[in-house]
């Protein structure tokens, strides 16, 4: 009986909540969240020079002036940015379906996502469950990502020869091995085949011209019509790169369709005896129907979700990886406490850190954690937009605006974290060991966003930072180098990197 009263309770409650947090006023009646600028597109023109960062330094002293939830006029739509962790909550989780849109994509984003049809652009619907659902139970989960072990322990010998060539002599430029590593498992993941290590950089090249070019290409967004006429040569040099990045992943595509195909026509013993094969993320794309249209998807398709799947995987780790060795590097007290961890679990003299062993460590999951709360890989997240008008915090969100979360912003708030800029893994041992990085059951930090378009590589990304980071510290004794000292000035790109990468000796732990 008194169950039942509970869970009566509750949900009464939650309805209650849900009325008087966005069904309150009708949101028509109500206005946008306050514009800083009297005339609104100067403000824009003000940080479109300056680039992301620029918005981001724009922003904070925005939000110090206005509040937490601010309007800027960027193109003609408003877009609304939010600096606060419970109305980041109470959007993304508690009325997730509403805030689980993305708006129309740009002209150049139009023609990378191939028209929408990939998961972090598709609008909130058929499609876009189809091919979330298809990555994370046909690719993510847990199961399939243990039959990806192999491939890792391959990356950490790729990493470890590389770093010991060094001798602990030579300073080692971090981030460009992370990078090579990260594409490496992650091609490995998405085509099938270990591919040789000329193939691994043709597409670690096309990819991250890719995205280093987001940047240069955003201005084609602003006025296409105009933009086609003044600036031609940079649309002609888009267009190059996309037919590019054709010519390196469409062979590979072809290759795996093949493969699909002959292990149809094979019989079950032949199969048997065929065991090495493992499943690629291609070889699921090539079986999929569109719900809408019913049809399989096209190449020009697959060769954009095949895209997002290697940008989602290596840059963000790559860069998250960085900044935790940075900051090892910069500390080396945390580096020898995380050392004596490993070593109590694995041993002085064991080859590897198992990937199960990270389960026994608190403190290599602290430090992860801290580095991904002091410097989350991206400071915003994809810009959602929301399915119909609704409110937040007060003011109206309209269907056709789009909004975005500051997620450093809200893993640095003073009023959650104490000395936020400083690096303590600590704070993550004990009472706040329990902080939930899914953010479902409240937000302290969000490096991965939140509710419904969380993103679904969160298990992975975790795994491969977990694991890289202890096999690196069990491995290398991580040493400034006298002149390079550690700068964690921060730079924006893709992703938002240090802008003086680490410079790092690596020097050999054991004798072997
Ligand atoms: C440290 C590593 C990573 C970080 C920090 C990160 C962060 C994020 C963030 C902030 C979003 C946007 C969420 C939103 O719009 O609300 C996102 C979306 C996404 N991420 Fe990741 N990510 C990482 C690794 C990965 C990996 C390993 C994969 C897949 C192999 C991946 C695939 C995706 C996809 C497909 C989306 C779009 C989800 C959707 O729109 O439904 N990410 N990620």
């Amino acid at each position: 009986m008194e169950i039942w009263l509970l869970i009566l309770g509750s949900l009464f409650l939650s309805l209650l909540l849900n009325l008087l947090l966005f069904r309150r006023r009708d949101s028509s009646s109500l206005p946008l969240p306050p514009d800083p600028n009297f005339f609104p597109f100067l403000g824009t023109l003000q940080w479109l020079r300056q680039g992301l960062g620029g918005l981001n330094n724009y922003l904070r002293s925005v939000h110090h002036r206005l509040g937490p939830i601010i309007t800027l006029r960027i193109t003609s739509r408003p877009a609304i940015f939010v600096a606060d962790r419970s109305l980041a909550h109470q959007a993304l989780v508690l009325n997730g379906a509403v805030f689980a849109d993305r708006p129309p994509a740009a002209p150049i984003s139009k023609i990378i996502s191939s028209n929408q049809h990939n998961i972090s652009s598709s609008l909130y619907g058929a499609t876009w469950r189809l091919l979330r659902r298809n990555l994370t139970s046909e690719i993510l989960h847990p199961s399939r990502v243990r039959s990806y072990s192999h491939a890792r322990r391959w990356v950490l010998e790729i990493l470890f020869d590389r770093f010991g060539k060094s001798r602990g002599e030579e300073p080692i430029v971090v981030v460009d091995h992370l990078h090579y590593a990260m594409f490496a498992l992650l091609v490995l993941m998405c085509f099938g085949d270990k591919l040789d290590e000329k193939q691994i950089k043709q597409v670690e090249y096309v990819q991250r011209r890719q995205l280093l070019g987001f940047s240069r290409f955003n201005i084609l967004n602003l006025w296409p019509k105009f933009t086609k006429l003044i600036l031609r040569k940079r649309w002609e040099e888009f267009f190059q790169m996309r037919r590019e990045q054709h010519d390196v992943l469409l062979p590979l595509i072809r290759a795996r369709r093949k493969i699909v195909e002959e292990r149809k026509n094979r019989s079950s013993e032949e199969e048997e005896d065929n065991k090495v094969y493992v499943q690629s993320y291609v070889d699921t794309l090539l079986e999929l129907e569109l719900p809408d249209e019913k049809r399989k998807l096209n190449e020009d398709e697959i060769v954009s979700l095949c895209s997002e799947f290697l940008n989602g995987g290596t840059d963000t780790t790559a860069t998250a990886l960085q900044w935790i060795m940075a900051n090892l590097v910069k500390n080396p007290e945390i580096q020898k406490r995380l050392y004596e961890e490993i070593k109590s679990v694995v041993g002085e003299e064991a080859k590897e850190v198992e990937e199960e062993d990270a389960q026994k460590m608190p403190y290599l999951k602290a430090v992860v954690m801290e580095g991904l709360r002091r410097h989350p890989p991206g400071h915003f997240v994809l810009p959602h937009s929301v399915t119909e008008d609704t409110v937040l915090g007060g003011y109206k969100v309209p269907k056709k605006g789009t909004i975005n979360f500051m997620v450093a912003e809200i893993g640095r708030d003073p009023m959650v974290w104490e000395e936020p800029m400083a690096f303590k893994p600590e704070r993550f041992m004990g009472e706040e060991e329990a902080v939930d990085i899914t953010g479902s059951r409240g937000i302290k930090m969000m490096p991965f966003g939140a509710g419904r378009r969380i993103c679904p590589g969160i298990g992975l990304a975790m795994l491969h930072l977990e694991y890289y980071v202890a096999n690196m510290v069990r491995e290398f004794e991580w040493k400034e180098v006298q002149g390079h000292e550690v700068d964690l000035t921060e730079k924006f790109e893709f992703t938002v990197v240090m802008k003086h990468s680490l410079k790092a000796l690596a020097v050999l732990r054991r004798s072997h």
